[in-house]
């Protein structure tokens, strides 16, 4: 725990955390979203912010690694503290969205800013801001807001390292007020946010390369060309040096694991080595001078890779609420792939994954872990899992500006690719959609508009009806609105179901698996970061 801490204190009914979340939720516009990109919104103000807090020479002094991308920025920017950390630097971490707590947003040195210090800094900020607000000069949105906090939280804490992972884009990001970072990083380039950051890969690597700096160097992964020639042309311009991070190779993490799961995470770690390795050099800090994949890799490096930590990205976490007997039959493979490309990485993960779990392993029930963790994987009796079905199930959501034509047949296809088929595919709503922060009321599931899942319904049962040989039953024809077995509301067609809410999911998830003693449910939480938040507070807590 940070120093200064004390989070197991006593709590009053109306907590002066929640009141810092009111405030922050204050702080939400319909615009929020689109802000972040700043399209024709006043970039201006975040220096008038900085002027108002007194961040500007903190924020010049900074010794700052910035990183953009579509995919693997939060995972690139946690391996890349982890190993400053691990090499002794004091670490501060901006990343997003949170998936249950806000605080998740700001780590100091490896963990989740406390209660205490989020209160300190949050009214800090604040109240200068309220003071000073104009016409002219308005209270920031709700991710300008938390940006000035990771500066002020940075700052004030003296990081060693501040590690800052764009929220949206990169030109306009609050993140991006930055003017002398240490070293750029771009992560995997794909498609999402298109309605902010435009159609076509070359227009999304035009805004993610908005963060080079002048002189600066820049890492970025292998791209697609359309990407890659734009991220040249724009770091030539900038007298940007733009190098190429190629994966890491397994092998020179002896014999251990990253430990976050998943192909595509070597391609993050590779990167978050060259950031880390950068920063090191261009600071001073020549012993742990790592720059060619072809020598050692510090051993620094290797615990930071293997031990790093972010909820959320390709985990597995069993089901706490099963007996102690059935433990491990009902598990969640959570994931918060989003884009259609990393629907593919997690559908990749997830068929590898289940296929381990159900041939060779077993999860150990908490009570029986001596290390406390509760997903922790271990060699289990074999006999045990014989005879049992493994079945896979889908719970899935994403939010209305992704296109589920995109993502759902990806998804589909490369699991059926390593020969996993969903048995049923789940639709819900987000319990807590990205704007809500805090404990706010939740709307009733009769209240709740299920169009959405619906629609998502649709497309799936037509996806395997066409699968099944183009026999083109309509989704509807097959499916009865409201008359689910269990008089849960929803709909429920041959392969798939839409429930009114999550924990309504989750419960009919656990009597099926009470009922049925011969299986062992392997379910895949995808297509959302916040869907997975929602699971995790739900399973965990
Ligand atoms: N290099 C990658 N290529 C493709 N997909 C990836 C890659 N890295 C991560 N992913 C997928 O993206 C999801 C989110 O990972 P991560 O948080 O590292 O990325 P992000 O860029 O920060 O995402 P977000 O925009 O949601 O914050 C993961 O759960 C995984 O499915």
């Amino acid at each position: 725990m940070a120093e200064g801490c004390n989070n197991g204190s006593s709590k009053p009914t109306v907590t002066p955390y929640e009141e810092v979340l009111d405030a922050l939720s204050s702080l939400i516009t319909k615009r929020s979203r689109a802000d972040k990109s700043n399209k024709g919104d006043r970039f201006d103000l975040l220096f008038e912010y900085l002027k108002i807090l007194e961040l500007e020479e903190a924020i010049s002094e900074m010794k700052i690694i910035h990183v953009a991308g579509t995919k693997g920025k939060g995972s690139t920017c946690t391996f890349t503290e982890s190993i400053l950390r691990n090499c002794g630097f004091h670490t501060g971490l901006f990343t997003s969205p949170h998936l249950i707590d806000v605080r998740e947003r700001f780590r100091l040195d490896g963990m989740d800013i406390c209660e205490e210090k989020l209160l300190a800094y949050f009214w800090w900020c604040f109240d200068r801001l309220k003071e000073k607000a104009t016409e002219d000069i308005p209270m920031p949105n709700y991710f300008r807001f938390l940006a000035l906090l990771a500066f002020k939280i940075f700052a004030a804490e003296q990081v060693d390292v501040a590690i800052l992972e764009v929220g949206l884009g990169g030109k306009f990001d609050a993140t991006n007020v930055v003017q002398k970072p240490i070293v750029c990083g771009i992560s995997s380039l794909g498609y999402d946010h298109m309605e902010i950051l435009g159609n076509t890969l070359a227009q999304i690597a035009g805004e993610k390369a908005g963060i080079f700096k002048d002189g600066i160097p820049a890492f970025t992964v292998p791209q697609p060309d359309e990407a890659m020639n734009v991220l040249v042309e724009k770091a030539s311009k900038l007298n940007v040096t733009l190098k190429v991070a190629e994966p890491l190779d397994a092998k020179l993490l002896n014999a251990l694991k990253l430990s976050l799961e998943g192909e595509h995470q070597y391609l993050n770690a590779g990167l978050a080595i060259a950031l880390s390795s950068t920063w090191l050099q261009r600071t001073g800090h020549h012993e742990f001078t790592y720059l060619e994949q072809a020598s050692l890799l510090p051993e620094q490096f290797i615990k930071g890779l293997t031990t790093a930590s972010l909820q959320g990205r390709a985990q597995k976490v069993p089901d706490q609420y099963i007996n102690a007997e059935r433990y491990g039959d009902l598990v969640f493979y959570l994931d918060g792939a989003h884009s259609p490309e990393s629907m593919e990485m997690c559908a990749r993960w997830f068929s590898l994954a289940v296929k381990e779990d159900s041939q060779k392993k077993a999860f150990n029930h908490p009570q029986q872990n001596n290390s406390g963790s509760t997903i922790e994987l271990a060699q289990g009796n074999p006999k045990e899992r014989d005879g049992k079905i493994s079945m896979q199930i889908l719970v899935f959501n994403c939010m209305s500006v992704r296109d589920p034509q995109l993502l759902l047949p990806r998804l589909m296809k490369a699991c059926a690719n390593h020969g996993v088929y969903f048995k049923k595919a789940l639709f819900v709503p987000n319990t807590s959609v990205y704007y809500k922060i805090g404990s706010h009321a939740l709307p009733t599931d009769s209240q709740v508009d299920l169009s959405w899942q619906l629609a998502l319904q649709r497309v799936w049962e037509n996806l395997i009806q066409s699968d099944k040989g183009g026999e083109a039953k309509h989704a509807d024809a097959v499916c009865e609105e409201g008359k689910d077995d269990t008089k849960m509301g929803g709909s429920t067609c041959e392969n798939s179901r839409v429930f009114p809410s999550l924990p309504l999911a989750i419960k009919w998830l656990r009597e099926s698996v009470q009922q049925n003693e011969s299986v062992r449910y392997q379910v895949l939480v995808t297509g959302s970061l916040h869907l997975v938040g929602d699971v995790l507070r739900i399973v965990k807590m």
